[in-house]
């Protein structure tokens, strides 16, 4: 296996080089666990952890690697390896982290196309298909949808379904296909090209792992075990969650999300609803919520039924929550610089004391 067949470009040698990292391994990340990494290079696949150094210089989340980094590591005869720096990456995909306040949580890096995943059943639900096309828009990650499961219902309802996101969302593909039957499989493989990498999003119970499996050509890549032993002798069996597909395009696997925040999300929701956004320019006032002011050409649009209601809605609700994170975060952040003050006060006068100690 070649670097190139996992996504390596030109991009990223020409930093390793001016970087010197050429006496290290040069990595992808393939899957996380508690900080455990598995790291795919050309010789194989190491376990690996990240330097103290890293670790220490990591300000939050976002400087830990995720599935789909790129990592220079050093390696170790007792099979475990070090990462020692994260290559620049070039998209990140990322939500508001689950019950913590503020803080920003990587799904995945360097990441070409997302395929959001949503099954034409009961659960299906454009609102939800518009949250993830939001983090899709605001990480530089381009849409494509997957229906999934359209074994379960007729063709008619497929067709309604399609015209019904249509009328929300332009210019995204979109894929129709069954597990079961495989129909829209050849569509799907079609789709997906060498050298690029993919990562499926959508809720839990929608497909993912069954169309990850299935295009990958094994059906038990999930839970077979990856290292048989560690330094400590331990078994270790963890999640597969990046494969190479046959005709080159690489594949990433991503947890079901039961929540989907929309982090801060710069520019995320105004391309998702670019023609509110359009619309919202003609309002008479400039801080207008749409929600309930005079002159609002936002809410006169939904009136004349130009704007889609439930839209509207998803779109309101999305910017109030995005303008919640934002406080949040800024709330942290003011919280960290000034217990940082404290630390550097508390240091300062630590040292005047112990010097004031030596003089006295
Ligand atoms: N009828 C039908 N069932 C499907 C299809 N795809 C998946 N399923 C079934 O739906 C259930 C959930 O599928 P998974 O592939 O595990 O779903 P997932 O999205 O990976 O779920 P998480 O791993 O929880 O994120 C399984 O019982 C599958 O057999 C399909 O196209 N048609
Ligand atoms: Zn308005």
């Amino acid at each position: 296996m070649k670097l190139e067949d996992l996504g390596y470009n030109e991009r990223l040698e020409k930093f390793s080089l001016e970087n010197k990292l050429i006496d290290f391994e040069i990595g992808r990340v393939i899957s996380e666990h508690k900080e455990r990494y598995i790291v795919k290079t050309e010789k194989g696949e190491f376990e690996a952890e990240i330097t103290g150094n890293l670790r220490f210089s990591a300000s939050g989340r976002e400087d830990f690697p995720a599935v789909g980094d790129w990592v220079a590591l050093t390696q170790y005869d007792d099979g475990l390896s070090l990462i020692h720096k994260i290559l620049p990456r070039f998209s990140v995909i990322s939500r508001k982290a689950v019950g913590q306040h503020g803080e920003k949580q990587i799904i995945a890096a360097n990441i070409d196309y997302a395929l959001l995943v949503q099954a034409v059943d009961r659960d299906f639900n454009i609102n939800r298909l518009e949250r993830y096309l939001t983090i899709c828009n605001a990480s530089k990650v381009s849409p494509i949808i997957i229906l999934s499961k359209i074994d379960l219902v007729n063709a008619d309802r497929v067709s309604e379904i399609m015209e019904n996101i249509k009328a929300r969302i332009q210019n995204v593909s979109i894929v129709p296909i069954s597990n079961e039957s495989l129909d829209g499989y050849k569509q799907i493989r079609a789709t997906i090209q060498k050298g690029k990498t993919y990562c499926m999003l959508g809720s839990s119970g929608v497909g993912k792992s069954t169309l990850f499996n299935t295009l990958s050509g094994k059906s038990i890549m999930r839970t077979e075990p990856i290292s048989q032993s560690t330094n400590k002798g331990r078994h270790v069996t963890s999640h597969r969650e990046l494969i190479v597909l046959d005709k080159g395009g690489i594949l990433i696997d991503n947890p079901g999300m039961r929540e989907v925040g929309i982090a801060d999300s710069p520019g995320g929701l105004d391309l998702t609803f670019d023609r509110i956004v359009r619309l919202s320019k003609n309002c008479k006032f400039k801080d207008c919520t749409h929600t309930n002011e005079i002159g609002c050409s936002v809410l006169e649009a939904v009136e004349k039924g130009e704007i889609d209601k439930a839209s509207y809605e998803n779109y309101v609700k999305m910017e109030r929550e995005k303008a919640h994170y934002e406080t949040t975060a800024a709330e942290k952040r003011k919280k960290d610089k000034e217990f940082g003050k404290f630390i550097k006060n508390y240091k300062k006068s630590r040292n005047k004391n112990k010097n004031d100690d030596s003089i006295g």
